[in-house]
């Protein structure tokens, strides 16, 4: 079977059951619709459209991905760029392949072929702690990743777990209290008794113990009560134009995802259908009816 055939199936076959539109309300997509997306891969963005993207000098960069879980190949000659400093966000319907690039870079999926470059380093077949390590290259997990019966200090200890020495740990963990005085407060509280968003700054926190260059930022929102979503929002913001963070994220609710984002990523069946900046997705009839509740 050509890569072709095995992408249609794939896409009747998971794409019509349903995609996420504003605020992540269900909507059903018809077969009709799944035609059509399967014809916007045919004209997926160009190469020089992805590097005009992220500018001259890309800080992550994947190149013509081919990866899965076993046998199972999920992302389909998968290209991205993003520039230092930069944010993008993966938007898709279900089933797309969103979180398995996100599993690639960081070391969690099988990687038949192709390139994964992070600050000039190819990282392609690193482990996880090295990407972590050497790499500065940080994963946030979806949702309920915090150890619930360890104090939130311990929980950031944990974060710090590939520094050379627990005082090191301890360190970093005092210099995220001093940045987000919510935590610090409660530096002494189970995680479990936090509240949804200050979990969630937890989680965020504790990636930053090892002070990454690279966020990978699987659905910040899920979960949450509005409030806090644009909490943690403007958390990533504030990473991101402050500290000059790099992040790529997977977000279901796109309008917010495309909303922050410097640079869109449409996913459908392992490949990339379209690519603009945030705006110009927002902007686009085409995902305003799949991705944004019409
Ligand atoms: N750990 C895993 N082992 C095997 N298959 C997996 C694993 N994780 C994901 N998959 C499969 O890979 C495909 C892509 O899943 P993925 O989670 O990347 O999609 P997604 O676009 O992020 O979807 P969603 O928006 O529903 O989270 C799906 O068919 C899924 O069942």
């Amino acid at each position: 079977m050509s890569d072709n055939e095995h992408e249609v199936s794939v896409t009747v076959s998971e794409a019509r059951i349903s995609g996420y539109g504003s605020g992540g309300v269900e909507t059903v997509i018809s077969v009709e619709e799944v035609v059509k997306q399967v014809e916007a891969i045919a004209d997926g963005p160009d190469q020089a459209r992805i590097d005009a993207l992220a500018g001259p000098d890309p800080y992550l960069s994947i190149e013509h991905l081919k990866a899965g879980y076993g046998k199972m190949q999920i992302l389909h000659d998968f290209s991205l760029k993003v520039g230092k400093g930069q944010s993008c966000c993966l938007i898709g319907p279900n089933g797309a392949g969103k979180s398995t690039v996100l599993h690639s870079i960081f070391g969690f999926t099988n990687i038949f072929s192709g390139k994964v470059d992070v600050g000039g380093q190819d990282v392609t077949h690193y482990s996880s702690n090295e990407k972590l390590k050497n790499a500065g290259i940080a994963y946030i997990l979806q949702d309920k990743s915090v150890f619930g019966g360890m104090t939130v200090e311990e929980n950031l200890w944990m974060g710090g777990y590939l520094k050379e020495t627990t005082a090191e740990a301890k360190e970093a963990a005092e210099k995220i209290f001093e940045k987000y005085p919510r935590l610090a407060a409660r530096r002494n509280h189970q995680a479990k008794v936090l509240s949804g968003g200050e979990r969630r700054l937890l989680e965020i926190s504790r990636a930053l113990v090892m002070e990454p260059e690279v966020l990978l930022v699987d659905e910040p929102s899920i979960g949450l009560e509005p409030r806090f979503i644009d909490m943690v929002f403007e958390i990533l913001d504030d990473l991101q134009r402050v500290e000059g963070k790099t992040i790529l994220m997977v977000e279901q609710n796109a309008k917010k995802g495309l909303e922050f984002a410097d640079i869109g990523y449409v996913l459908v069946s392992g490949q990339t259908a379209m690519a603009g900046t945030g705006e110009e997705l927002l902007a686009n009839p085409e995902v305003g009816r799949l991705f944004l509740g019409g």
